[in-house]
């Protein structure tokens, strides 16, 4: 398992992207791509160069010119005029679906109706009852669906698992777990994965390989959520998440699982999270093992291993194997799957089986329960709960109009969260008062700045002055500083429902 003779960065690297394709087996499986998404390049069309079992045989995108340059780009041979077109194609065996979120349900169910095989990127599904759903279907039609948890089948996933598990076999129970994956704010705010129609926020997109390294490598089974700090940034849209979940260990003892996730930090805030970034840290009765950079091991990966009795701390050897891509073990994976007419995966490595699944998407689904937001629905779904919101926001504001310049009068209610304010707020003031708020972008107005609002929560109250503006709260809503928050209730809580009314 160690990496001494495995290739160095660069060459690592130059393995990420082949420019060349080697030549094809006669039965290589022809797979097709739904979309030209960013990811499609990394996630199969350069491992796809590296093997002969299996070619990249059509892409089909909204608009076929983009279809058409995305191919010409990667040297695809094909399009197709639709997704519909190229889920239905007889010639394709396989589908890869790096669609968003929320359209990963519809387009894996129709492409496993046509009888294909399916690569299906994270996370599986908008939530838990479509996941169960898809793979349903996938076993009824005796087709293989996989949801693309790459960095599992990295020879350094495979060895940090086998050591641990063989270390909890010894006889020593998992104390503690933290895993986070802190992204910096490098996707524009019009990014799929900001966009509650699409089944975006972070919890989604980050939280998943979050949630699932803490399942995956520690075996623990999963209990409730015990908290869930969002940060919301517009309708619904979680830019960072927080919490710990209750898991209970083979003897059904409890374990606290810490863990942290966010699409909005800033390059510099990283440092902050130092400790975490991103890794999984187990703690035994005996020992802490780390695993650093475990989502991207291709790039770069440590491992320690702290004995807590001397309090030494061990370097374990690197393990990049062949020095391929995540993406690269990931598709042998999938490839060995499909042509296994018997589709026992059981001695993959790695293997994500459609129960570990679905119960991924049942902890994302109680992550968002437990935050107080709404989990992801399907498309389609979204008209409803739109409507649902609206009257919900009618009835939080008492059905009053707020007309005129006047700051309305009145009693109001509605979610309250909390924020840090830090350097001014959109009325222009300093914001180093620390009891202040930030009211929602509806109700804000420019002369509603400077007046005091007084929220009350469970018979407690506190009074701040608005000054600022969040615009993506919904009707109703107030972000609280942290301090005034804390006044109202733990901050473990992260959401409350509050009442509040202008002084
Ligand atoms: N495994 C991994 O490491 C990664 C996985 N992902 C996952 O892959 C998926 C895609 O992510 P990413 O490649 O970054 O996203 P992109 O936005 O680059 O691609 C998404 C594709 O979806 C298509 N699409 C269809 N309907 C819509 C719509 N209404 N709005 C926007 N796009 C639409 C577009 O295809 P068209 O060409 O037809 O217009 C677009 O190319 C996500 O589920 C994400 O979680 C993302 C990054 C890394
Ligand atoms: O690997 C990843 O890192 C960044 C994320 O936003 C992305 O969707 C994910 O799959």
């Amino acid at each position: 398992m160690a990496s001494h003779n495995s290739p160095g960065f660069f060459a690592r690297q130059r393995l990420s992207t082949p420019k060349q394709s080697v030549s094809k087996d006669p039965d290589a499986l022809r797979i097709g791509i739904l979309g030209a998404a960013s990811i499609a390049p990394l996630g199969v069309i350069y491992p796809a160069r590296t093997m002969r079992s299996i070619i990249v045989v059509s892409v089909a995108a909204r608009d076929q010119t983009k279809a058409k340059d995305f191919a010409a780009k990667y040297s695809i041979p094909n399009t197709h005029p639709s997704y519909e077109a190229l889920v239905n194609d007889p010639n394709i065996d396989c589908i890869y679906n790096p669609l968003p979120n929320g359209l990963h349900y519809e387009w894996t169910k129709k492409a496993l109706e046509a009888g294909k095989h399916v690569l299906l990127e994270k996370p599986s599904a908008s939530n838990a009852a479509q996941t169960q759903e898809l793979f349903e279907l996938a076993q009824q039609k005796n087709r293989v669906l996989l949801e693309a948890f790459h960095y599992r089948f990295h020879p350094a996933s495979i060895y940090f698992r086998e050591i641990l598990q063989k270390h909890i076999a010894d006889g020593h129970p998992i104390q503690h777990v933290k895993s986070a994956l802190i992204v910096p704010g490098i996707f524009p705010p019009t990014d799929i994965r900001f966009n509650i129609k699409l089944a975006g926020g972070t919890t989604m997109d980050t939280g998943c390989y979050v949630v699932n390294s803490i399942l995956y490598f520690t075996g623990l089974e999963f209990d409730s959520v015990d908290k869930a700090v969002p940060k919301i940034i517009s309708e619904e849209i979680d830019g960072k998440m927080e919490g710990v979940l209750n898991m209970k260990d083979s003897h059904g003892a409890n374990v606290q699982a810490h863990f942290a996730t966010s699409l909005i930090n800033s390059w510099l805030s990283l440092q902050t999270y130092r400790e975490f970034f991103p890794s999984v840290i187990v703690e035994t009765d005996q020992k802490i093992f780390t695993f650093g950079v475990f989502l991207y091991p291709t790039l770069y990966h440590f491992f320690t291993l702290k004995d807590k009795v001397t309090g030494k701390t061990e370097n374990l050897p690197k393990a990049y194997g062949e020095g391929y891509t995540t993406y690269h073990y990931q598709l042998e994976a999938f490839i060995k799957a499909v042509k296994n007419d018997g589709r026992d995966t059981s001695l993959i490595a790695g293997w994500m089986r459609g129960e570990d699944s679905v119960l991924n998407m049942k902890v994302i689904d109680a992550i968002y329960t437990r935050a107080g937001m709404k989990i992801r629905e399907r498309n389609s779904d979204l008209g409803m709960t739109q409507a649902l919101c609206r009257r919900d926001n009618r009835f939080i504001n008492g059905g009053r109009k707020q007309k005129g310049k006047k700051p309305p009068g009145g009693n109001f209610k509605g979610r309250a969260t909390y924020y840090n304010p830090d350097g001014k707020g959109s009325c222009g003031d300093e914001l180093s008062n620390n009891m202040v708020a930030a009211l929602n972008g509806s109700q804000m107005k420019k002369d509603i700045c400077g007046k005091s609002i007084k929220v009350t929560y469970e018979g407690k109250s506190v009074v701040v002055k608005v000054l600022d503006t969040c615009p993506g709260c919904p009707k109703g809503a107030v972000d609280l500083s942290e301090a005034a928050f804390k006044q109202l209730a733990d901050l473990d809580k992260g959401v409350i429902q509050v009442a509040w009314s202008f002084v």
